[in-house]
Order: C-alpha cells, then sequence, then structure tokens
C-alpha cells in the first residue's frame, strides 16, 4: 500500500459480460478492469443500460452472460461495496440524522459519525429535519454522507449529481477524489462531468 491508502489493494473485473432486462440485451462482451485508485464513468444516452450495468455489478441483477469478480477483498474487512441508486432511499418522516443512522447501522459505523458526515456535505444544520423536507439537491448530499459513514472500498453510484448545485459537483468531487487516494474504486452512471483526474469512461449505446 502506498502513503495515505487504507484499503487493502483491490480490483473489479468483468469478463465477457452481457447485461439486460429479461430478454432485451442492453450491452454485450464487457471486459472492465477497474483498480483500486481509479474510476469508471458509465457514459451514454437514457436507457442505454447504465444503471442495469451498475445492478449487474452490484450482485442485484444476473448477468446475461460472464461473470463480475471483485479480486483482492478481505471478507473480514466487511462488504466490499455501496450501491446508491438514483433514487434517495429517504423516508419522509425519518429525521436526518435518523435517516443517517439507519444507514450506519445497517452498513456498519466504520466511517465517520453521523454528524460528522452530515457536516462534510453541508447539512450540519439539518440534523433534525425531517428528511422529507430536504430539497432534491439536499436529499442528494444525504446519499453522499451515507458512504461516509460507512468505509466500503467500491462505490457504485448511479447518478450522483443529479440536483446538486455547483459547490454540491465540487463536493462530489472531493469525496471522490478522497476516496480514490485511499485506494478506493469507483464505478458512476452520469450525465454529468465529474471533475476528477484518474476516471476513464465506458460509453454505452443507445437501445436499438
Ligand atoms: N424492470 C425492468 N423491466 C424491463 N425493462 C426494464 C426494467 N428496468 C429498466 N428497463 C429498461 O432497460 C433499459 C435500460 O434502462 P437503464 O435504467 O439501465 O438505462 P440508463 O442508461 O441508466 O438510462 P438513464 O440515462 O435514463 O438513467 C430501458 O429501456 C428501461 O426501460
Amino acid at each position: 500500500m502506498t502513503q495515505g491508502q487504507v484499503y487493502s489493494p483491490l480490483s473489479l473485473h468483468t469478463q465477457g459480460l452481457a447485461v439486460g432486462r429479461g430478454e432485451t440485451m442492453l450491452a454485450h462482451g464487457l471486459a472492465l478492469d477497474v483498480a483500486g485508485g481509479s474510476g469508471l464513468l458509465l457514459r451514454g444516452p437514457n436507457g442505454a443500460g447504465k444503471s442495469t450495468l451498475l445492478l449487474t455489478l452490484a450482485g442485484l441483477l444476473a448477468p446475461i452472460e460472464g461473470t463480475v469478480t471483485i479480486e483482492g477483498h478481505d471478507p473480514d474487512d466487511g462488504p466490499a461495496l455501496h450501491y446508491c441508486g438514483h433514487r434517495n432511499a429517504v423516508r419522509a418522516r425519518m429525521t436526518v440524522r435518523q435517516t443517517l443512522g439507519f444507514w450506519a447501522a445497517l452498513n456498519g459505523h466504520t466511517g465517520l459519525a453521523a454528524d460528522a458526515a452530515l457536516d462534510r456535505v453541508g447539512l450540519g444544520k439539518t440534523a433534525k429535519l425531517d428528511a422529507g423536507y430536504l430539497s432534491a439537491g439536499q436529499q442528494r448530499r444525504l446519499v453522499l454522507a451515507r458512504l461516509l459513514v460507512s468505509r466500503r472500498p467500491l462505490w457504485l453510484l448511479d447518478e450522483p449529481s443529479a440536483a446538486l448545485d455547483a459547490d454540491g459537483r465540487v463536493l462530489l468531487a472531493d469525496l471522490l477524489s478522497a476516496h480514490l487516494a485511499e485506494g478506493g474504486l469507483a464505478v458512476i452512471a452520469t450525465h454529468d462531468d465529474i471533475a476528477v483526474s484518474s476516471l476513464t469512461t465506458l460509453q454505452l449505446g443507445a437501445t436499438p
């Protein structure tokens, strides 16, 4: 491990991967290699299969063909990945602090304390507010806070910058840069530019 790296060296690979929904194949022949310290942006038009590929990498959808492998992860370190979908998974009547406490209890209190994570994403003053009252961009920030309360090396993020303002997009880039510097890795479906070096791009095609 190099200085500053906190995760053991791990990598994500796919071989001959085909993904789709039901009978419909959306992408095939995918040979991805994402090493610790680097990230992959998934791009392509609406319906191209970016979310479908993320769900497949997360193990939430079965591949149509091929394999997904995470190499170098020690199961004693807990689960390898965070999957954050394009919805925010927020319960309207739980407070912001309770929401983050829920995720930390579920995913492990292995990162920042909830209040520190809220401060980091600019939601410190909203801790006692019902999460349903947060604006769209604030709810997206709360999703980012989930990544901080439980440390996991692989981030699979679907449209993390949706509804974020300019400061929020800088925040996302900063969190991502810090994560990669620690030896983490990320695969991100996005239509936006994310200002982080060491990101490569996979372009998925339009649906027929
Ligand atoms: N449960 C499902 N059953 C059948 N088809 C589905 C299902 N979920 C998604 N699809 C279809 O799969 C295709 C790919 O959807 P997906 O969400 O992966 O695209 P995407 O590239 O992430 O799009 P966007 O940029 O709009 O987020 C779409 O045509 C969608 O209608």
